[in-house]
């Protein structure tokens, strides 16, 4: 029986989390309550656990201390609730398909018959309204091999919300792009912030900062910083010496 959530309780609650690949600790101790409505960026240098945190909160991995509850539940029977961006796209880009079959694929487990190879009308329909909430209605017939990676960011966003989620979780969605179409995505992201709740991974906690209501700053440890709190001395903090090659990796 699904349980009811009163409208302040966490949608992502993660407590004391601990996680190791094999010997080495990734994650020590993590803690992190997101509650409706929040835009939260997810921030630290490679290698710090942004990714596996992630697939922690996604259910593709098990912490082995801790606890992770989304919306209430386990995380793994909870995952049709959360829309999933990838940094990279799980296909290849020159395989034969066209963005409006993408997107449908996002549909899989919400009963489209899209994996036996088609597709409803159903499916069609919510997939090109995916596509125009992202303004990316006239790429639905784009070979998906022609996008750029802007395009490509929004097909995949589309294909995250197709399936109708209360948190979308993304994991550096602009890492491949130039500034203007950063901007352009993260205007978007606002705009569906007033009715999902969102997890975002960066590098770029200058960009980010614009936008979000709070960062969380993660390098094997966790700490949450409200936007306005966000000074040169976290940042510095966090990074250490490498600040300035993070603030210009958009270019
Ligand atoms: N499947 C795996 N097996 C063993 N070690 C792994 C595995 N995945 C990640 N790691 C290691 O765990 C650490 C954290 O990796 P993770 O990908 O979570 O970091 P990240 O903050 O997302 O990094 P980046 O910003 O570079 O994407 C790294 O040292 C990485 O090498």
């Amino acid at each position: 029986m699904p349980r009811t959530l009163s409208p302040d309780s966490p949608v992502i609650r993660v407590d004391a989390v601990s996680f190791s690949y094999g010997e080495t600790l990734v994650l020590e101790r993590i803690n992190l309550s997101i509650v409706a409505g929040e835009f939260v960026g997810l921030v630290g240098p490679n290698a710090g656990g942004k990714s596996t945190l992630l697939k922690l909160i996604l259910g593709l991995l098990e912490p082995q201390a801790g606890q992770i509850h989304v919306l209430g539940r386990p995380p793994r029977t909870a995952a049709r609730a959360i829309g999933y961006v990838p940094q990279f796209p799980s296909f290849a880009r020159d395989f034969p398909i066209c963005v409006e079959e993408v997107v449908t694929m996002g549909r899989i487990g919400r009963g489209s018959r899209w994996a036996l190879g088609w597709s409803s009308r159903a499916d069609r329909a919510a997939a090109r309204q995916a596509l125009a909430e992202v303004e990316a209605a006239d790429l639905a017939r784009r070979p998906i091999g022609q996008l750029s990676g802007g395009q490509l960011q929004r097909v995949l966003l589309a294909r995250a919300l197709v399936a109708e989620p209360q948190i979308l979780i993304l994991d550096e969605p602009t890492a491949n792009i130039d500034q203007r179409a950063e901007s352009d995505i993260f205007d978007l992201l606002a705009e569906l912030n007033q009715r999902l709740t969102i997890l975002l991974v960066s590098h770029d906690i200058a960009f980010i900062s614009e936008y979000v209501s709070r960062v969380a700053c993660l390098n094997r440890t966790l700490t949450c910083h409200n936007t306005s709190a966000v000074s040169d001395d976290t940042i510095q903090h966090l990074y250490g010496g490498h600040i300035r090659q993070v603030e210009h990796q958009h270019g």
